[in-house]
């Protein structure tokens, strides 16, 4: 059977700012480590001691903004840094290499990153200046350059850049599909009780209607409503009364089962979705829970009673008709003098 969330997990909050956070640490520790290793390799591998120079001058300038990200988190100044010191090091080693093909390969991981971190207007403009340096460059150069061999170096620029396109791609999609996530979990989410909202209580109760259509199992609905709850607005003030809808929240959720489906219908109203939960188990949940109320208090030892509508699936009944029951039921319940339940009586043969 397939379990539904009662709750929504909670998700780390913080937006788009801490993906780029995780970005400028991830690109920083990787130019730290990426320049120190290629300024080793152009050392003793190549003998090519200004690239050296400027690799390690590129891993010192990485670290050194690494170290003040960490301590100051100006998110901005960290973002530009690497942006500067991309740029910087890209346009130096292009002249020293004087923009044989593979150091002019370099250049395209300016898009992506400036994108990344300085936002799509800085990112266009950065960008673009870049790119109108280098096709002046290249214009002006163009006359004079002989054709190149194809070399040990050209093959592993090329590989190398691939792989940044690559990780940055991935980095990337992973911030795109957690914002995304992020997102989903606050549409479907109440702000104040971290229950699941209104919208998602309609999704799971067609989805779970679906499965027990099919599989002919029984399924109830708790409709519940605190009690005289303007009074309590009216005595202790807005705050306290939603810090005690808070408290009801937590407290209603602990006393659901896994399976069940807790979530906040609007106002003080909750709904509790029960699958495989036939009339006898939901009253046995739901006196449960009474007496539990009873002995339960909330902020400032403030104790809340709750009415119950209590409506069972039967074959041919829609969500909308079961909502219905429930909140007949639980308008039964407030009418007969609250803190009680009521069972919605099967209209479905009339
Ligand atoms: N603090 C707080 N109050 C809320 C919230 N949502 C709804 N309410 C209050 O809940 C109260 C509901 O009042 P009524 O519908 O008159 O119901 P009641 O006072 O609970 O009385 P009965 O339901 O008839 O027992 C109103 O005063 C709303 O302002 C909320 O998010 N926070």
């Amino acid at each position: 059977m397939l379990m539904l969330p009662r709750k929504q997990a909670h998700l780390k909050q913080g937006g788009p700012e801490r993906h780029q956070r995780r970005l400028v640490y991830v690109v920083l520790t990787l130019m730290t480590g990426y320049f120190a290793m290629i300024g080793s390799l152009n050392v003793f591998l190549f003998h090519a001691y200004p690239t050296a120079a400027l690799d390690y001058i590129g891993g010192i300038g990485s670290g050194l903004f690494l170290r003040y990200f960490y301590q100051s988190q100006n998110l901005r100044i960290a973002s530009m840094g690497v942006v500067a010191i991309l740029i910087a090091v890209m346009l130096v080693f292009v002249h020293i290499a004087d923009g044989r093909a593979y150091s002019l390969i370099w250049i395209t991981l300016v898009p992506p990153i400036t994108f990344f971190l300085l936002g799509r207007r800085m990112g266009a403009c950065v960008t673009g200046g870049v790119f109108l340096y280098i096709i002046a460059f290249v214009y002006l150069r163009l006359p004079q350059w002989q054709p190149i061999e194809v070399g040990l170096g050209t093959l592993l620029n090329i590989i190398e850049v691939f792989i940044a396109h690559l990780l940055l791609f991935q980095l990337y999609e992973r911030s795109r599909s957690e914002a995304f996530a992020e997102l989903e979990h606050l549409s479907e989410t109440d702000k104040l009780t971290g229950l699941v909202n209104r919208s998602r209580l309609d999704v799971i109760l067609s989805d779970e209607l679906l499965q027990h259509e099919r599989s002919g199992r029984p399924l109830a609905l708790i409709l519940s409503d605190v009690d005289h709850f303007k009074r309590i607005n009216d005595e202790h003030g807005h705050l306290i009364g939603d810090d005690i809808l808070k408290g009801i929240a937590d407290f209603l959720f602990a006393q659901c089962r896994q399976s069940d489906t807790c979530g906040r219908w609007g106002g003080e109203e909750f709904l509790i979705i029960c699958p495989d939960t036939a009339v006898e188990e939901a009253i046995m949940l739901v006196e449960r829970i009474q007496q539990a109320c009873h002995a339960q208090k909330f902020i400032n030892d403030i104790q809340v009673s709750l009415s119950f509508g209590v409506a069972v699936h039967t074959a041919g009944t829609d969500a909308d008709q079961l909502l219905q029951r429930a909140d007949y039921a639980l308008y039964e319940a407030k009418r007969q003098g609250r803190d009680r339940y009521v069972i919605a009586q099967d209209t479905s043969s009339d």
